[in-house]
């Protein structure tokens, strides 16, 4: 039997797998007080009302970690499809290895460049382990 629920929303998140030069992936701690506080995830948040999922992107990873990129920078790469208790999550995850700029955590988040084969030692949210493999398979 489905367990539909016609009120719970569909939330939009965009997300980028940073690469550096050695292969290496970003992945940036929840600050406390936010929902899944301290567990690892890629940068990224909501697609807000008339951006595109890139555009989304390039705004977070400024805002969160003051570096630049560009939408031609950014390749799709998978997505997560994952059911909270009171969201659907859809997230797209794009890939950037051309960026301008030291990542810094601009919002006092910890910040980690890890193989992809050792992310499984990383707490991340549920919707982002099945993300895993594609990076490993990628890089
Ligand atoms: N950025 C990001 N969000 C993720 C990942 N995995 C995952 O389940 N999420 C969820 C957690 C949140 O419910 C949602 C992202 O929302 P957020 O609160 O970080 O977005 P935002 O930066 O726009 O936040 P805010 O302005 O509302 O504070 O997606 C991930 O790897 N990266």
């Amino acid at each position: 039997m489905s367990d539909t629920n016609p009120a719970k929303p569909l939330l939009l998140v965009a997300a980028c797998a940073l690469v550096d030069a050695d292969g290496r992936v970003l992945i940036t701690e929840r600050p406390p007080g936010k929902q899944l506080a301290g567990l690892w995830e890629f940068p990224g948040g909501k697609v807000e009302t008339g951006e595109t999922p890139e555009e989304t992107v390039v705004r977070e990873l400024a805002e969160e970690l003051g570096i630049e990129t560009k939408v031609p920078c950014l390749a799709p790469l998978t997505f997560a499809s994952h059911a909270y208790e009171s969201f659907n999550l859809l997230m797209p995850l794009f890939v950037c290895r051309r960026f301008w700029g030291t990542p810094v955590g601009k919002e006092g988040q910890r910040l980690k460049w890890v193989r992809p084969r050792d992310m499984r030692n990383y707490e991340m949210p549920p919707a982002d382990a099945p993300l895993i493999p594609f990076l490993i398979d990628l890089l």
